[in-house]
């Protein structure tokens, strides 16, 4: 798929394939990736080509993003509002039944490890817990896809400890997860699948397995996974 802002491709003819487990999308600053997350949400449509799953193209959007959770940059939390509360209306807003939404907000909040913090007003909520917030609030109704758009960014080392290990717990295992980052460390935490994209370009695909085997010469698995991601980058000005 293509999707241009004027002469500008911000994604040039991207194709790829997303499998159930985590997929990690690597990419530098202005790579591409955020506009890939919004077409995968289908919050934005691409100027050119079209998103598949296993039921055909996607058509009907309303239908798409019911069964996608989506977890943009900035969380979208109101701070006025309780955890819970908040949780319920993300529940409503994906379309779940009156009858199923105190279950699945219980499931949501316990998955996250925000049981104890459902009735705090989210503007009291730290960083760290308010990001478990956005998790929640994209699992709530169980998605097919779920798609995190850099959700690490700007969370301290300890904070970012907690991020993965909430996040391993929050996830089914057939949910297809997009993960975008430009931190090397959450490939080596959470990716099952490395995606590379550069300059509005998919540049790798393929299982971490693979995308480490294109620097065997590094000794250590941090060494290979940043050799590995500069490997798979257009030169500078090369697009
Ligand atoms: N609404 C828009 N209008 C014009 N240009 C845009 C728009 N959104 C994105 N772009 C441009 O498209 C390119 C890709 O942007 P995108 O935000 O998808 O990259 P990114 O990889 O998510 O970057 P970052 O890591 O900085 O968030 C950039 O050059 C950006 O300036």
């Amino acid at each position: 798929m293509t999707v241009r802002y004027g002469d500008h491709a911000a994604l040039d003819g991207v194709s790829c394939t997303l499998q159930p487990g985590v997929n990690v999308l690597l990419g530098r600053n202005g790579a591409g990736k955020s506009t890939l997350c919004r077409v995968l949400a289908s919050a934005e449509q691409p100027t050119r080509g079209l998103l598949l799953t296993s039921e055909g193209p996607v058509t009907d959007l309303r239908s798409h993003r019911s069964r996608v959770g989506w977890l943009p940059q900035t969380p979208p939390v109101a701070a006025h509002m309780r955890a819970g509360d908040y949780l319920h209306y993300a529940a409503w807003l994906k379309g779940l039944a009156r009858r199923e939404r105190q279950g699945a907000v219980a499931d949501a909040l316990e998955r996250t490890g925000l049981g104890p913090r459902r009735h705090s007003r989210i503007g009291t909520l730290s960083g760290g817990m308010v990001r478990r917030l956005g998790i929640a609030q994209a699992i709530v109704h169980r998605p097919q896809l779920l798609v995190l758009d850099e959700p690490t960014v700007g969370l301290d080392p300890e904070q970012r400890i907690q991020f993965y290990a909430t996040l391993r717990g929050a996830l089914d295992d057939d949910t297809v997860t997009l993960l975008s980052t430009h931190l090397l460390e959450d490939v080596g935490e959470l990716a099952q699948r490395v995606l590379v994209l550069d300059a509005g370009r998919m540049r790798f695909v393929g299982a971490l397995d693979s995308f480490l085997a294109t620097t065997p010469e590094a000794s250590d698995r941090e060494g290979r996974i940043r050799q590995a991601f500069l490997a798979h980058l257009a030169d500078e000005g090369a697009a």
